[in-house]
């Protein structure tokens, strides 16, 4: 059991946080040896376990990363931008495998994620279950077969709390229709329409997005031609699906060179 590789989990009170606490101390791959919560949490000092409403897991919540750290070789980390960005320098620093699922983060966050890449495994992606990533190589794929006769559109709901738009999952979604057509993402999105717009640009990716209830994730990628549409979709029903991707990158990293990886590399896809 000392031998397992010992994982932190970020922002352990949250919809991520606990259900990756309860997955991995329910794995016999690798061993829960801290939680961390924001400074003033009401859940700091107490048994993670107990604050979920179970029994205890002998595993308390901290909000002191550089102690939770230095007990281990793994951190999963689904949070808040500024979060991460802090979490991956001290991670870098600890030589840990970083696992991010955060969403919505910025260029100049990204920046510090290379620098912190330098000296660490990190294993980023904007979603982590096995049916998106799939989803992701199938819409490159179909859209290297199409021509601009064919709009792209992504079309996602969520949740009414996530505080994000596009979803991760839609910008790695987009992007991969690029990738295929061989043009940039940045160019070609078309978000957030409102108003008199005009006409649809030939060649733009559309985003919209949709928030509302308890919605996990629902991600369709529309490619509309003349007569005739085809769509992809994946529906996310159980948060389960993105635990166990986090958990498989964050034993994946273990002995990886440093550097930024992401669902493809661990998934082999
Ligand atoms: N990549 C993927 O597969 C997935 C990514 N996500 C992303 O994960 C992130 C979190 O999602 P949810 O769990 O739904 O959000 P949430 O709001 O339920 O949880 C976030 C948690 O992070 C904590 N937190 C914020 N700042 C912190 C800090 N400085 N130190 C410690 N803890 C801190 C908050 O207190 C909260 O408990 C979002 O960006 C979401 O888009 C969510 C699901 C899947
Ligand atoms: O915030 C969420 O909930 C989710 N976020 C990720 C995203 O932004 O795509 C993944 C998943 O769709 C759930």
């Amino acid at each position: 059991m000392a031998d397992l590789p010992g994982i932190v989990v970020t922002g352990a009170s949250g919809r991520m946080g606990q259900m990756l606490a309860r997955s991995i101390a329910a794995s016999d791959r690798a061993r829960l040896v801290a939680c961390i919560e924001r400074e003033g949490h009401p859940w700091i000092g107490r048994d993670i376990g107990e604050c979920m409403g179970g029994a205890a897991m002998g595993v308390l919540v901290t909000d002191d990363p550089l102690e939770a750290f230095a007990k281990a070789q793994g951190v999963v980390d689904f949070t808040a931008p500024a979060a991460t960005v802090g979490f991956a320098a001290l991670a870098a620093q600890a030589r840990l495998v970083h696992v991010i699922g955060t969403t919505g983060l910025e260029p100049a966050d990204l920046e510090k994620l290379e620098a912190a890449s330098r000296h660490a495994v990190i294993v980023r992606a904007g979603n982590m279950s096995l049916g998106v990533n799939l989803l992701v190589r199938m819409t490159q794929k179909i859209a290297a077969a199409l021509d601009e006769d064919w709009d792209v559109e992504v079309v996602e709901a969520h949740h009414r709390m996530k505080v994000d738009a596009p979803s991760g999952t839609a910008l790695m979604l987009g992007r991969a229709a690029a990738e295929g057509r061989g043009i940039s993402l940045e160019d070609h999105m078309d978000s957030g329409r409102h108003g008199i717009t005009g006409a649809r640009k030939r060649g733009d990716i559309g985003f919209s997005a949709i928030r509302g209830g308890d919605v996990v994730g629902e991600h369709d990628v529309i490619f509309a031609a003349d007569g005739e549409r085809v769509v992809l979709r994946h529906l996310a029903t159980d948060r389960g699906i993105f635990a166990r991707g986090a958990l498989r990158a964050v034993l994946w990293g273990q002995g990886q060179k440093p550097g930024q990886y992401d669902m493809m590399d661990v998934l082999g896809l």
